[in-house]
């Protein structure tokens, strides 16, 4: 790409306004200009004033890629149960072709991206808690700062209208980014959080009671596998601080893909180690990551654990599960797929899990959304097979899960893009806290211990949000 000055940009935002002044149709207009990499969070922060109500932050496990949207410059929302991932799709094409124009080569992971999610099943009893979260909402961020490997970009989605002026965006761009961009104080994380000043376990009982239900309802080979969840509430003090809560899982989680979609009041936050689909070109990757142990205390201990999981049979079921339906839908819509043998361990601060990563280069017309299509809910969020799997998570859990356990990422326009699934997560309003945790259930699950497995899901945000200590390795 090359490197665009503001001069520039103001001279190519001067052509799009006349254009739509003589069009008179409103147009969306893409600039992106390469920038001094600064920290991601920092960006996410300085949109605390103006865009609270409407902001994301994406970040992957490795850190060489970051998103931040701030402002929301369009929105593609439906209630749809049966074809939303089409119709998100339809309509992002439709905007992209219609009202959209873009100014010279724009990276993949700028420009006018679309970042959103899904809720896990639209068929569930709905809670007004997840009335921002629709059953697919997709937003185009009014400004963008994207990180790849060591280049930064700022993005600029402005909406201009056929009686704009030209005056009005004189300088626009330039102080957006000073704005935007400023190094104003220290990293936050040292910051006192808000206080916790009650917990609520919803229901556990009612949780082992489902587990019981579940492992009866499999062995009368019914269903193979499901996944059963649960919520955990929390009051605080104060307003939570959610520049502070992101830094502290950013830092906290180090192998895990970290992301909040914030809107009107609410953040939907989370930091999952797990990846459902990313595009890249024509290669495709997805994970199967299901069965899980806690982390030792020392090093020793968590070696054994790690190999003791590895061995396990009640484990090794569950994730085989997932496998056998990732690799199906890979065989469906990839080819050359690459699959090892066997799990190896993907190990997160509070907990280790099987892990078997896959990939494959996608097949012509398969898109990232008809894949995704496919995907969700695989048996690591669902269970198998699939339709009953729902069916059973439908009456067994009293809750709606929202976009817990849901694809959540971001498409740019050429179609490249990732997903992962918003597990380890919670759903923050002003003072409250909801959040979840699963956990995969076969024949020989006890839920006694499946209650303890999601105490441990439960960590990554808790400890984000200042409630449990720190474990150690
Ligand atoms: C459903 C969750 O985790 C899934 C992902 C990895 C391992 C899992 C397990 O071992 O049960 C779950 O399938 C959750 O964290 O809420």
């Amino acid at each position: 790409m090359i490197a665009v000055t503001d001069q520039f940009i103001q001279k190519q935002l001067k052509e799009v306004i006349e254009c739509v002044n003589i069009d008179g149709k409103t147009k969306l207009v893409s600039l992106v200009k390469k920038v001094k990499p600064i920290d991601p969070l920092i960006f996410y922060r300085n949109g605390t004033k103006e865009f609270s109500h409407q902001r994301f932050f994406w970040q992957d496990p490795d850190r060489t890629f970051s998103l931040v949207g701030l402002g929301y410059t369009h929105i593609i929302s439906t209630e749809r149960h049966q074809d939303r991932f089409h119709y998100i799709e339809k309509e992002w094409k439709r905007f992209i072709d219609r009202d959209v124009i873009c100014m010279g080569d724009i990276p993949s992971g700028t420009g006018p991206l679309l970042f959103g999610g899904f809720s896990f099943d639209p068929k569930q009893d709905k809670d007004t808690r997840w009335n921002e979260f629709s059953s697919g909402k997709f937003v185009v961020p009014a400004y963008l700062y994207t990180v790849k490997g060591g280049e930064a970009f700022f993005t600029a989605n402005l909406l201009i209208h056929p009686t704009d002026e030209t005056q009005k965006y004189n300088h626009f761009f330039e102080e957006k980014e000073k704005q935007l961009f400023q190094l104003n104080g220290t990293p936050r994380v040292q910051e006192e959080l808000s206080h916790i000043i009650s917990k609520h376990e919803v229901e556990p009982d009612l949780f082992k009671q489902s587990v019981q239900e579940a492992t009866n309802r499999i062995k009368r080979e019914q269903i193979e596998k499901v996944v059963l969840a649960r919520q955990l509430d929390l009051f605080f003090n104060e307003p939570l601080k959610k520049d502070v809560i992101l830094e502290r899982l950013t830092k906290e989680q180090p192998t895990s893909y970290v992301y909040t979609f914030d809107s009107k009041g609410y953040s939907f936050i989370g930091a999952s180690p797990e990846r459902l689909i990313k595009r890249s070109e024509n290669n495709v990757f997805s994970t199967c990551l299901a069965g899980s142990i806690r982390r030792g205390y020392t090093l020793r201990e968590d070696e054994e654990l790690g190999q003791q999981l590895l061995a396990d049979e009640k484990n090794l079921i569950e994730h085989d599960v997932v496998v056998h339906m990732i690799k199906e839908a890979m065989i469906e819509n990839c080819t050359d797929i690459q699959l090892p043998k066997g799990p190896s361990l993907y190990k997160t601060k509070h907990i280790q899990h099987l892990y078997t990563p896959v990939k494959g280069v996608i097949r012509d017309g398969v898109t990232l959304f008809s894949f995704l299509e496919k995907l969700h809910p695989t048996p690591a969020l669902g269970g198998f097979p699939q339709k009953k799997a729902l069916e059973v998570i439908r009456e067994l859990e009293n809750f709606e899960r929202g976009w817990y356990a849901a694809p959540i990422g971001w498409m740019d326009m050429k179609g490249n893009g990732e997903f992962i699934v918003g597990i380890r997560s919670g759903l923050l309003s002003e003072q409250e806290a909801t959040l979840f945790a699963g956990c995969g259930i076969v024949a020989d699950s006890d839920p006694e211990s499946e209650y303890e497995e999601t105490k441990i899901k439960f960590n990554p945000m808790l400890s984000a949000l200042g409630g449990v200590d720190h474990v150690t390795h």
